[in-house]
């Protein structure tokens, strides 16, 4: 076995504590291993005046790490899954998905107001097509307005008074120990979550025998459901700009995804579930897909 095990990750203070989490459980199963956390910047850290979908998608957060496993200078990658793109590169996999965080999306107000109670016309930051979407679905006559940077700056720009509320992940939240700052939690349903949002993923160069070592932090669940929501993902062929969520769940031997999809113009949204035994759940995932691109709509 290498000697110090070389762990690369964005540099945003989510990522590397994030990072630093994954570190500590594998040393709690590896007293003897080394690890050295490699903070790498992305493309999507560097380039923060334009709107993701305008500067190339979900690649930019995990390029450059990609990139640091395939030429041999990082051994393993901590990544948010909802940061990953739908095909990965021919070398690479995930080799772990550790017990997800909370999936919700949640709004932080000025004044404390949940989204029922804001004012007509109140502006909302979200960069996400996906949560603007769904927010001008329960209250048409709000705005949204662009918002980047990273969970800390996007809290100082609502505090700054640039918005009324923004909306935000709660696992970005919790893992940065800042869920007071929480307004109110949307079920999954009112606003279905992004693909992967909560879980971080672990990545690996193919038949590297680190693989099999971070078997201990994955997480069967989570790994199932993560994968129903990729195929989703995957058959939608879902870049940044087309407004997308899927949400899957288990209780016992079943598996419930949830899903949204609209037009990349933004309209028409609709939402659906699947259910079904979760060995299945790539089938189901996909075939959720094909319900949400037919038009299916439930309630
Ligand atoms: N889009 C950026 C991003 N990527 C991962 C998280 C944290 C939540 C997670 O781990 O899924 C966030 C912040 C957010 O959306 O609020």
């Amino acid at each position: 076995m290498r000697k110090i095990i070389r762990v690369g990750t964005r540099t945003s203070e989510l990522a590397i504590t994030q990072t630093n989490w994954v570190i500590e459980k594998l040393k709690e199963n590896y007293p003897d291993l080394e690890f050295e956390l490699v903070g790498i910047t992305t493309k999507g850290d560097m380039i923060l005046d334009r709107s993701l979908d305008k500067i190339g998608g979900k690649g930019l957060f995990i390029n450059e790490l990609e990139n640091a496993l395939l030429n041999n200078s990082i051994d393993m990658a901590v990544h948010s899954m909802k940061d990953m793109p739908a095909k990965l590169p021919d070398e690479l996999v995930i080799g772990a998905i550790p017990k997800r965080e909370d999936p919700r999306d949640i709004l932080v107000s000025l004044e404390g107001k949940a989204l029922k109670d804001l004012q007509k016309g109140s502006v909302i930051g979200t960069g996400s097509v996906r949560r603007e979407v769904q927010i001008l679905e329960l209250r048409p006559d709000l705005n949204t307005k662009p918002i980047r940077g990273n969970v800390p700056t996007r809290l100082n720009k609502l505090m700054e008074h640039q918005f009324d509320a923004i909306v935000l992940a709660m696992a970005g939240l919790k893992r940065l120990g800042l869920e007071d700052k929480v307004t109110e939690i949307f079920s999954h349903e009112e606003m279905v979550p992004a693909v992967g949002q909560g879980a971080l993923g672990i990545e690996v160069r193919k038949g590297d025998e680190l693989h099999e070592l971070l078997k201990v932090i994955n997480d069967e669940d989570s790994e199932i459901c993560i994968n129903a929501e990729r195929a989703f993902l995957q058959r939608l062929n879902g870049s940044c700009s087309t407004p997308l969520g899927a949400y899957a769940h288990i209780c016992g031997d079943y598996i419930k995804i949830y899903g949204m999809l609209a037009e990349d113009d933004k309209t028409d949204p609709r939402k659906a579930f699947i259910e079904g035994k979760k060995e299945n759940f790539e089938e189901l995932g996909l075939k959720l897909a094909d319900m949400l691109q037919a038009g299916g709509k439930y309630d």
